[in-house]
């Protein structure tokens, strides 16, 4: 099949506009057929009654002059076609000797000469004849005397009276036409518009719809019709996109909040739900290049638990979780607001410290953070063995770059505890 593509359709007139103009086509042209039909008609009843007349008035005549014939008596059938004459549109009339002789001619005014006509053959055996032309009609009627035939009768007579008869009852047909033509236009117009008001409602439904993707419309049922049946189903099929749609925001709203989950949890170390170390280098990089575009001081801790080895040996591993989390709670409690403090894996952890005022405050900070984690600790009934070594760094001071400043701070770390744990170092340049 042809599908032809509704978008390189042109634009059409409205179904309304549409279907009037084809009714007003097919009456006009009932109209027109059927006047054409009636005037043929008249016109040809007319004519043959006209014809028929002028055969009778033709052979009275005839019998008037037939003994003016015998007689020779030419002022008398003179004065006979005279008053002939009077008869409507009458052209000529002479009467003829049976050689063709004109005996009596009279012509109207404007008519050429005398008819010269020969009578037909066989005139006197056959009776009357005539004959009709477009413009007028010729009838020749034998002069008897007795069954002898003493003359000939030709009578010619105009059509043009008839012609403007019918042209007349035409052109007022015309007109009666035109003026039902209109009234029926304004009366289509009328009865279409509201027999294809379901149709039109529609269509201007689904334009709505599919302009703006409301499919909580419906449309309106009229009748049960299969304008009232189509709506129905459209409305049954606007009723399950309407569902399908729920479902689908249902389904991405879900699918959305898994996505969320799933990225919290990415990013969450499970043991003390601190943030996790893929988090840890995401907010690195982010704040070193904050701390880069906007000239401040910021710095790194990298925290290692001391004995932590021990508790998981002596208490086991359980008590050793145990402890990852209080030591998680105590120091997060000990952080500022804008702090990122992260698990790294083991006993290991990172604080970031942004927008730093002066390196004090790190260094505070660090010392607090020691001092947090040494108040005693009980677990299980047991005093935890637990301490804390801070390797400190800052940016843009001793690394500008991620992995050089944890390098550094690591180091840092490592040097504190080369000096008896519990206790925090800053970087000496060149750590890196
Ligand atoms: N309970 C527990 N232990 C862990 C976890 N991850 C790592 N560890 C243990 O943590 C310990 C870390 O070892 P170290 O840091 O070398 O031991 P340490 O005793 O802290 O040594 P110092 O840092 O020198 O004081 C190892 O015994 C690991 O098995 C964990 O999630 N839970």
């Amino acid at each position: 099949m042809n599908l032809v593509n509704a978008a390189v359709l042109p634009p059409a007139d409205s179904l309304v506009k549409r279907l009037t103009r084809l009714n007003l086509r097919l009456l006009s042209m009932t109209m027109l057929l059927t006047f054409l039909l009636l005037a043929t008609v008249t016109w040809y009843v007319a004519r043959e009654r006209q014809l028929h007349s002028a055969e009778l008035s033709a052979r009275l005549l005839a019998n008037s002059v037939s003994p003016m014939l015998v007689f020779a008596d030419r002022i008398a059938a003179q004065v006979e076609l005279e008053a002939f004459s009077r008869r409507s549109d009458l052209l000529q009339v002479q009467v003829q000797l049976p050689d063709g002789t004109v005996f009596a001619h009279w012509q109207a005014e404007g008519q050429a000469a005398p008819l010269h006509a020969l009578a037909p053959a066989g005139l006197a055996r056959t009776g009357i004849r005539s004959s009709v032309g477009w413009s007028a009609l010729e009838v020749w009627a034998p002069v008897r005397l007795k069954d002898e035939l003493v003359g000939v009768l030709v009578l010619r007579e105009s059509l043009a009276s008839l012609h403007l008869s019918v042209l007349l009852l035409s052109t007022v047909a015309i007109a009666l036409m035109v003026l039902m033509i209109l009234v029926a236009w304004r009366g289509l117009v009328l009865v279409q518009r509201s027999a294809l008001r379901p149709l039109v409602e529609l269509s201007h439904l689904a334009e709505h719809i599919a302009q703006e993707r409301d499919y909580s419309k419906r449309a309106t049922i009229y009748r049960r019709d299969e304008v009232g049946r189509l709506s129905e189903r459209f409305n049954e099929m606007l009723k399950r996109i309407e569902i399908w749609q729920a479902d689908l925001r249902h389904q991405l709203e879900q699918e959305h909040e898994a996505g969320q989950k799933f990225q919290r949890l990415a990013h969450k170390d499970a043991l003390t739900g601190l943030p996790n170390r893929l988090y840890f280098q995401g907010e690195l990089q982010r704040h070193l290049a904050l701390c880069v575009d906007h000239g401040e001081l910021m710095a790194l801790m990298f925290i290692d638990l001391d004995n932590f080895k021990k508790v998981n040996d002596q208490y086991g591993h359980e008590v050793g979780d145990e402890v990852l989390c209080e030591v998680s709670r105590r120091m997060s409690a000990a952080v500022r607001s804008r702090d990122v403090l992260c698990r790294l894996g083991g006993d290991e952890f990172a604080l970031i410290l942004p927008e730093l005022p002066d390196e004090a405050v790190a260094e505070q900070l660090a010392q607090r953070l020691i001092d947090a984690v040494r108040v005693t600790m009980t677990i299980s009934g047991a005093v935890m063995p637990i301490g804390a070594t801070v390797g400190l760094a800052f940016a843009p001071l001793d690394a500008s770059e991620a992995t050089a400043l944890l390098n550094a701070s690591d180091h840092a770390m490592y040097a504190a505890k080369r000096a008896g744990k519990n206790t925090y170092r800053r970087a000496q340049h060149g750590m890196a």
